[in-house]
């Protein structure tokens, strides 16, 4: 079985969220199960990083998208990664959808077009002469055209679209159709069409074989005005034909305190001495204040969807009853801004890295007591699966993933409404389980034990790759 997996991140070369720890791990943990390949733009800090890169096919220039060739090598592990060599496109510096100050390329249909295109002809057997896919595995917007690709070359390859996060969907001005070489007769409500404007996500909705998202949670909410973001009609036809599915995500097995390289102290589940000792680095190197109330940790893109201001309207009475508020992510300026502002309102209790670092990621969950996830949706969320492996009770609303992987008052706790009131409640709860010992003992016990492995993830994608291509 040989399955292209399409992406645009990937934590081993670029960090952006979720969607690069997901690339990183699940094709791994689908190696025994599937000759799976790995595809990715040729990014300057993939190119950089990657030693040797065979060309193995060239694609000619295609509408206004420039001529590329794809570069066949592998990860240190021996993982097959396939890269879209095209400088003019992809070597560039910033992250892989804008530049240095975060404002996304004005040519991102052509850059994610273009790869969608070359990623469709590989799996067809057009550019290594050596391999041809048996079905694609497409992720996000950025890499929805493949199956709409495929379907207008009369390829009956089947394809699989992951919704990672419905919210971004790839909207562009309808004179993209022509510089991306996408058939005005598919610019319809049927079709690729959304409000007047093409949309790349669509054009995966539409034409993948089937779509899964990252929780069956997610998967029946999709279907509804709340939280459809206007396809909702489209995903309820999907879902009834049982053609969208959850699969839920896992974590790495790497997130273990007992072998974690990077803590001020490796501890296990009962060592709150070993805990206590990671709490103190983290107070020490923030610069908080010594205390004996609760650490409560943030480690997130800093992003609207994820209830940041909610954590910023709650803060005093956080820090009121003796909590401290420690913070590590970036996105959205004006939340980082915000968040830096707080910082400097309450130094002694507010701490804050903007950027992102994994090792520093790893230490604030290994140091704190709960970790806050007010997100407003969360298609999966990795957040709270790698607190509770650190023994950070997650405070979590309840939709999506987080209300799948978080037990309510038994390795976390979940709030019903993204309002400040219902997150206070939730807060409350921790802080009287926080001087419950016996109760905070067999909660951190309960959530350190939970297996949030990518096995039995792989297990319900393998099925469904042989379901789909019957092979
Ligand atoms: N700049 C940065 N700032 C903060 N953290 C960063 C980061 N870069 C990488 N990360 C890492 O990404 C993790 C966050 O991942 P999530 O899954 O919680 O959210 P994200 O919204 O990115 O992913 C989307 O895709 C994933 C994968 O399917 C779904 O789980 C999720 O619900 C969906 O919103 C953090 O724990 C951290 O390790």
């Amino acid at each position: 079985m040989r399955v292209l997996f399409v992406t645009t991140e990937m934590d081993d070369f670029v960090r952006v969220g979720g969607l690069g720890a997901v690339s990183a791990a699940l094709p791994r943990a689908l190696r025994p199960l599937a000759d799976i390949r790995v595809m990715l733009p040729g990014y300057r800090d993939i190119i950089e990083q990657l030693t040797h890169i065979q060309i193995v096919g060239r694609c000619p220039a295609f509408a206004e998208m420039p001529a590329c060739s794809l570069g066949r090598a592998a990860t240190r592990d021996g993982l097959p990664v396939y890269v879209l060599l095209c400088s003019q496109l992809y070597d560039r510096p910033g992250n892989p959808y804008g530049d240095e100050s975060g404002r996304d390329w004005p040519d991102n249909d052509i850059r994610f077009a273009r790869f969608a295109s070359a990623a469709a002809e590989l799996a067809m057997g057009k550019l290594d002469k050596n391999w041809a896919a048996d079905l694609i595995h497409a992720n996000d917007w950025q890499a929805s055209l493949v199956p709409a690709y495929l379907a207008w070359r009369g390829a009956k390859l089947p394809s699989i679209l992951t919704i990672h996060n419905l919210a971004y969907q790839g909207l562009f001005p309808k004179d993209s159709l022509r510089r991306i070489g996408v058939p005005e007769s598919s610019f319809h409500i049927d079709g690729v069409e959304f409000y007047d404007q093409l949309s790349f996500l669509k054009a995966g909705l539409v034409y993948a074989s089937h779509l899964t998202t990252v929780s069956g949670t997610y998967a029946r909410e999709i279907t509804t005005e709340e939280f459809g973001c206007g396809l909702e009609g489209l995903l309820r036809v999907r879902s009834d034909a049982a053609e969208l599915t959850g699969i839920l995500n896992g974590i790495d097995e790497s997130w273990d305190p007992r072998s974690c390289a990077q803590l001020a102290q490796q501890f296990g589940a009962g060592d709150w001495v070993g805990k206590k000792a990671n709490a103190d680095y983290v107070r020490k190197q923030f610069g908080l204040a010594v205390s004996r109330g609760p650490m409560f940790a943030i480690v997130a893109r800093l992003v609207h969807q994820k209830g940041i201001d909610l954590v910023l309207s709650a803060a005093d009475e956080i820090i009121d009853a003796g909590g401290q508020i420690v913070v590590t992510g970036s996105g959205e300026p004006a939340l980082e801004q915000a968040l830096i502002d707080a910082h400097r309102r309450r130094p002694d209790a507010i701490g804050v890295t903007i950027g992102f670092n994994e090792a520093q990621a790893r230490r604030i969950f290994a140091g704190s007591d709960f970790t806050l996830m007010p997100s407003r949706f969360e298609p999966c969320g990795l957040s709270q699966m790698y607190a509770q492996r650190f023994g950070s009770l997650p405070i979590g609303h309840q939709t999506g993933g987080l209300a799948e992987t978080i037990t309510d008052g038994e390795t976390g706790f979940l709030f019903s409404h993204p309002s400040r009131a219902s997150f206070l409640g939730g807060v409350r709860r921790a802080f009287s389980t926080f001087v419950a010992h016996d109760q905070l003992d067999s909660m951190r016990r309960s959530a350190m034990g939970r297996s949030f492995s990518w096995s039995i993830s792989a297990g319900s994608y393998s099925a469904l790759y042989r379901k789909l291509a019957s092979v």
